[in-house]
């Protein structure tokens, strides 16, 4: 029989199982190959971009606000560094635009610059970006979303929280019977300081702001729960050191960049621990602080028949009826949101007024005599003269416009995709109003950069709380404009005007007025990057 050899190719013949190089080599070589392969190449690009196009426009066919362009996975967060608000006004400035974008790990920033941008962020379109996005530090915080800030403004609850803040807390009412723990509060914070002076000889150098803020704490925790934890040897016991604790750890952990809130599906590993810090130490903590306080009040209005007056918010909260009653941990979330949010804030602006005054010692001159002339030299500012010092207002709105405590406000947030100024917000963005860039805009404000209180003699106090022209944007405007207000507006002039009233404020030796550090630190309020040191001396006839 013959055998018919037939030289096979080394992987098979032209129909058979042809793969590897030869192939590749045989495909690329035929022109038929080719021509089909940029067909299909065209074809799937044409169908794929239609694809794309339609999906996009059914969401929004605009762009992204102009930004820089993200690394994988991290995005910009490396190129951001500790001030954001000062990385973000940089950003508009290069883009030449009000909106900017940068995303950080997962999530979208959408920052907007200008007064109009934040009226229509804030007031035209306050229902879509009223929003706030859950955070890991705010979900253990607030108690799982019960308090004011983290709340959504959809909820009923949010709106029935703000509305007794208003009528039971920040009312004209309300403030008036809590002046007098005001009072004694600003006048323990002078004495201290007198003492000091007195001990030291005349002139003594002073770091004010722990003092401020213990001052400001204790009139918060008094008006809410009756309650001061800080100062006399009183209220140093047991309670008052858990206090402290609590809130240097709520202040730590506030300050944290959590990974989870970056790249929300690696939220469970919780690679830095932050989690299991804030879950199993801060939020217990917190819950077993203002438990014990609501069980107390809750037995002395037991034992008291129910027919107890109200001496502070707690009594208000714990004898809501019906419908109106909170449940105690939306109480604990309340009072936690009420302490943080009046500390910080009101401590930092008296803090950087006092800084501009120290390097512009004529305006810190016109200011005294201004309230010298209302308040003479034997006795203490009180919180009813403060309407009669228009300059000392001034000096205050212009402190905010070039240091807002909160320079980007709390972010807002947009759940769905949406748009701002012709650009897309892509859904889950943080959308943020740089009040820091919007006061110190050349566009809004002559001379920005001068601390200039004149600019706003004559200008009504309602400018604070965004005004017609959302210029000045401390307070923030809209429906998550800042609840507090109507009692900073007290008690961060009250604080200014007596520390100046009574003392004379002048840098330490060899250090001149002009050599000013107003480096500023992030975190739950923006702060000085140094705290404010100065040489002080008592100046009144009034001897406390
Ligand atoms: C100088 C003093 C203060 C400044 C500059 C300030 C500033 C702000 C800002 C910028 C916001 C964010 C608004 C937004 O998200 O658009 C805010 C919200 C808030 N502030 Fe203030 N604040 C001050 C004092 C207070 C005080 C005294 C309290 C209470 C005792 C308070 C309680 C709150 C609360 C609960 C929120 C959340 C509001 C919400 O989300 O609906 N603040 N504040």
């Amino acid at each position: 029989m013959e055998v018919c050899v037939v030289d096979l190719p080394k992987y098979g013949g032209v129909h058979g199982n042809m793969i590897g190089k030869d192939m590749l080599i045989f495909m690329f070589s035929t022109p038929g190959v080719w021509i089909l392969l940029i067909l299909i190449y065209v074809l799937t690009t044409f169908v794929f971009r239609k694809l794309c196009s339609i999906s996009w426009k059914s969401s929004s066919s605009l762009p992204l606000p102009p930004g820089p362009c993200p690394w994988p996975i991290v995005g910009s967060i490396f190129q951001m560094g500790k001030l954001p608000h000062q990385y973000f006004a940089q950003l508009a400035k290069k883009y030449g635009s009000p909106i900017v974008h940068a995303r950080l790990g997962h999530r979208h920033w959408i920052v907007v610059h200008s007064p109009e941008t934040a009226m229509e962020v804030l007031k035209t379109r306050d229902m879509e970006f009223a929003y706030r996005a859950p955070s890991v530090f705010a979900e253990h915080f607030s108690f799982g979303y019960q308090n004011i800030a983290f709340r959504q403004h959809t909820d009923a609850t949010w709106r029935h929280l703000r509305k007794l803040c208003a009528t039971s807390l920040f009312a004209t009412s309300s403030l008036r019977l809590s002046a007098a723990l005001r009072q004694e509060e600003i006048s323990t914070m002078i004495s201290t300081i007198q003492s000091a002076a007195i001990k030291s000889g005349s002139t003594f150098l002073l770091k004010a702001r722990p003092l401020m803020y213990e001052t400001n704490m204790n009139m918060m925790s008094r008006m809410l729960f009756g309650k001061k934890y800080f100062g006399t040897a009183h209220s140093l016991g047991r309670e008052a050191a858990t206090f402290r604790i609590m809130l240097e750890q709520v202040v730590e952990e506030s300050g944290k960049i959590h990974l989870g809130d970056l790249f929300p599906m690696l939220r469970w590993l919780d690679l830095q621990c932050t989690e299991k810090n804030l879950r199993e130490q801060v939020r217990p903590a917190m819950e077993k602080f203002f438990a014990a306080r609501i069980s107390e009040r809750k037995l002395q209005h037991h034992l008291d028949g129910g027919i107890r007056e109200h001496t502070d918010f707690l009594d208000v909260l714990l004898s809501l009826k019906d419908g109106d009653t909170l449940s105690d941990i939306c109480i604990m979330a309340l009072l936690s949101d009420l302490m943080s949010g009046g500390s910080d804030t009101a401590t930092v602006s008296v803090e950087w007024a006092l800084s501009e005054l120290i390097v512009h010692p004529n305006q810190l001159m016109k200011a005294q005599q201004e309230i010298d002339n209302v308040v003479g030299q034997y006795r203490l500012v009180q919180e009813s003269d403060i309407p009669y010092l228009p300059y000392l207002h001034a000096i205050i709105k212009e402190t905010m416009r070039l240091h807002p405590p909160v320079p980007l406000l709390i972010p807002h947030y947009s759940p769905i995709t949406s748009h701002l100024g012709g650009y897309k917000v892509p859904a889950g963005s943080n959308v943020m109003v740089n009040a820091w860039a919007i006061g110190r805009d050349p566009n809004v404000w002559s001379n920005p950069e001068e601390f200039n209180p004149d600019r706003f003699l004559g200008v009504a106090d309602t400018q604070f709380v965004g005004g017609k022209q959302f210029q000045l944007l401390p307070f923030s405007a809209g429906r998550r404009q800042c609840p507090g207000y109507p009692l900073a507006a007290i008690q961060v002039p009250h604080t200014l005007a007596s520390l100046i009233h009574a003392f004379n404020w002048v840098p330490p030796a060899g250090q001149r007025s002009k050599d000013k550090n107003m480096n500023e630190s992030f975190g739950l309020a923006c702060y000085r990057a140094v705290p404010l040191e100065a040489a002080v001396s008592y100046r009144l006839k009034h001897v406390l």
